[in-house]
């Protein structure tokens, strides 16, 4: 176990490189399983937990994964076992994402049930909804799913009762092999849905509409090993343009589309931070007192739900009351408590959160509820006076790549120490030679 330190008051400037999206990487890892011939070719991939994770589930079903500078090569030509364990789905939902790809080129498919999370309860129901929709039976063991089909899927109409971003991409992963053509209504917009589906198409796919409410794929025989490059993380990319905004920093994240962060940058305009999109980047300016605004997560091209955490933390610092509403999960203001260790002053009632701007926060020690909850800690970190103890980081080690060497190269003071390192004075910590070294290692390297 290990912890990130962070001493606030540090101004935030130069150059940040944002990696590989985790989410769209993570279900073209998936898709690759279609390939029944060749080799897949995945160009940035980010170094991250997930993508261990889901290289170990692909491992298991039979496919052969290297990961090398941020390329993945898989060659799924011989699948031995068309079963998910437990053990990684309990690590990762996105695991369930191979049930698709498995059912379209095996014909059946076993996997452990994902469970609930942090963010609330994530059921699936509207991925099994699609499969069945195209023919298959699904069976609900103990504490498994099982999906099968006698002969091809068929190509279907289907409604999605809510845009979800996963069950557009099974069921899409899935009519790609089927017989006939199949219309997702009511289909997640996000841009990974796009990156997957130039994956999918580059494999000899046949995938139009991605990106708009209603996808339209029409079922091919066979689909092939495919060279692509993964868009940039743009949760990333939002999480260090905060991190600039909350610091009155002034950082050029480099990668970042402007495209994928529209209400992002509206609301930090809002705000009053000046942003200045480019080709190959954005630059984030705050030199001026930030005011509150209102936030809602929608689903794509609306508020991100993974942002929300991070947004709120800059709310915090400024002046003014901001009322968050979170309508994509149910459960995600699980950071509020831990703000308010920071002396936040924060009000949930159910779905929204009332923020008093204005705060100086003060370090403390706090815990990593999840993915994103973690990052907006570390944010809070970097502006909160005195010391900021962030545990539970095995979350953000899931889905950011060298957080503390990334920010310490923006001039942030912050690390990562392990375990042992951790039950020390963290001032006493920081001296040793070994705790640098954490700084630049991803976990799994
Ligand atoms: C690996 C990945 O890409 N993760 C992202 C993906 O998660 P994920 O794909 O799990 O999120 P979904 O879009 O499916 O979930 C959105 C909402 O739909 C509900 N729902 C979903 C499926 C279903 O069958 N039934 C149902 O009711 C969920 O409970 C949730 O309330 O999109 C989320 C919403 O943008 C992001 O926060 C996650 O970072
Ligand atoms: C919720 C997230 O991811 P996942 O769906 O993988 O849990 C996230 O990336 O913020």
């Amino acid at each position: 176990m290990s912890k990130f330190i962070v001493r606030g008051g540090k101004r935030l400037t130069g150059s940040v490189r944002v990696n590989g999206a985790k989410n769209s990487v993570l279900p073209i890892i998936a898709a690759s399983l279609l390939g029944e011939e060749g080799e897949s070719v995945i160009y940035d991939a980010p170094p991250l937990d997930d993508v261990m994770t889901i290289n170990k589930v692909l491992g298991v079903l039979g496919a052969q994964t290297t990961y090398l500078n941020e390329t993945i090569r898989v060659n799924a030509q011989n699948i031995e076992s068309c079963e998910a364990p437990y053990e990684y789905v309990r690590k990762m939902r996105a695991s369930f994402l191979v049930m698709g790809p498995l059912l379209a080129r095996m014909g059946h498919t076993r996997i452990s049930l994902p469970g609930g999370c942090a963010i609330g309860t994530r059921p699936i129901d509207q991925h099994l909804k699609g499969f069945e929709a195209m023919g298959a039976e699904i069976s609900l063991g103990q504490g498994y799913i099982e999906a099968k089909i006698n002969g091809r899927l068929r190509g279907a109409k289907v409604y999605l009762d809510v845009a979800s971003v996963g069950a557009t991409e099974n069921i899409m992963m899935a009519a790609t092999l089927a017989e006939g053509v199949t219309t997702i209504e009511n289909a997640a917009k996000e841009p990974e849905i796009v990156d997957l589906a130039n994956y999918l198409n580059a494999m000899g796919a046949k995938v139009r509409g991605a990106g708009t409410g209603i996808i339209r794929i029409e079922g091919v025989e066979k689909l092939v090993g495919a060279e692509h490059t993964v868009i940039p993380d743009r949760v990333e990319a939002g999480t260090y343009m905060i991190a600039a905004a909350i610091t009155g920093g002034n950082v050029y994240v480099e990668g970042a589309i402007a495209d994928h962060l529209g209400p992002v940058i509206s609301k930090m305009q809002e705000m009053g931070v000046t942003i200045e999109p480019d080709e190959n980047g954005i630059r984030v300016i705050a030199d001026r007192p930030l005011r509150s605004v209102d936030v809602k997560t929608l689903p794509y091209p609306g508020f991100p739900t993974d942002m929300q955490s991070q947004m709120m933390a800059l709310l915090m610092v400024s002046e003014g009351t901001s009322v968050v509403t979170e309508t994509v999960f149910e459960n995600r203001f699980m950071h509020v408590d831990e703000f308010k260790n920071m002396r936040a002053q924060i009000k949930v009632d159910g779905r929204t959160a009332v923020v008093s701007g204005g705060t100086k926060l003060v370090g403390s020690k706090v815990t990593a509820t999840d993915l994103r909850a973690g990052a907006a800690l570390i944010c809070a970190g970097l502006v909160a006076e005195g010391t900021t103890e962030v545990s539970g980081i095995h979350h953000i080690d899931r889905g950011y790549v060298n957080l503390a060497e990334k920010l310490s190269k923006l001039g942030a003071d912050v690390y990562r120490i392990s375990y042992d390192e951790a039950k020390l004075n963290p001032l006493e910590a920081e001296k040793k030679e070994e705790v640098k070294l954490f700084q630049v290692q991803p976990t799994w390297a």
